[in-house]
């Protein structure tokens, strides 16, 4: 009997498409040897005290490019995208909830979250966020690039919160902010999202949000070598 080709069996959706296409920058933006060293318990402190800072500037810029996808997604006529501003707006909430967090973490390994100066790595990655948030970036591509960003985090942490992982009581609470199933079911929402955009895109914009995909993976895996190696 003939073997049915993949498409008509099951139609495999553009970002699964892509996921399989690059695996291996993604498999090294979500299996990144700092997160491999938290996951392990190795992890030197110095790094991760570094990581935090750092990534509250990140975030920090991170917030007016989610805010440029709201107000993309407001301008979404189609009925089907009427409940992408309810998603979009709980990551807001969230991300205020985030940034309190990292107030209280930073006090809790004593590192001071004013004067810190951006290194390189995330100077670059701050520089792509305000680049997308640009009005004259597709909904599409500013969906796709959202969902790829929460996504790495999400995939990283929870992979450090495994079964068999070992990682230190101390850094447990950090792995469960983006590494909890609410958080999955989030990223999964905004996966839903771009999913919806991108099947009715032009090639073009989906071109270009492939481009953006993995300028983004690119820009984790220089966050977390940054991480690394930076300090001392
Ligand atoms: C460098 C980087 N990438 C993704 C995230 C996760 N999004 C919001 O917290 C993050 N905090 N930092």
């Amino acid at each position: 009997m003939e073997r049915k080709k993949e498409e008509e069996v099951g139609k495999v959706s553009v970002i699964e498409t892509w996921l399989r296409k690059h695996r291996l920058v993604y498999i090294g933006a979500t299996r990144h040897p700092f997160i491999h060293s938290i996951r392990d318990g190795t992890v030197d402190l110095s790094s991760f005290k570094l990581w935090l800072e750092q990534d509250y500037i990140f975030v920090r810029a991170f917030i007016p490019f989610v805010a440029s996808v709201l107000i993309k997604a407001s301008k979404e006529s189609s009925a089907d995208a009427c409940d992408d501003l309810e998603v979009i707006l709980g990551g807001m909430v969230a991300l205020n909830d985030e940034l309190n967090w990292f107030k209280k973490e930073a006090s809790k390994w004593g590192v001071s979250l004013s004067n810190v100066t951006p290194k390189k790595a995330n100077l670059k990655y701050c520089r792509l966020l305000e680049r997308l948030a640009s009005p004259e970036v597709e909904y599409t591509v500013a969906a796709t690039a959202f969902w790829a960003i929460e996504t790495v985090y999400q995939d990283s942490f929870a992979h450090c919160l495994e079964e068999d992982s070992n990682v230190p009581e101390d850094l447990k609470e950090t792995c469960k902010r983006w590494g909890n199933d609410g958080f999955g079911q989030y990223c999964a929402a905004l996966q839903t999202i771009a999913e919806r955009c991108l099947e009715k895109s032009s090639e073009d914009e989906r071109k270009k949000a492939e481009v953006v995909f993995l300028d983004i993976l690119e820009n984790e895996v220089e966050f977390w070598n940054m991480s690394q190696k930076d300090h001392v």
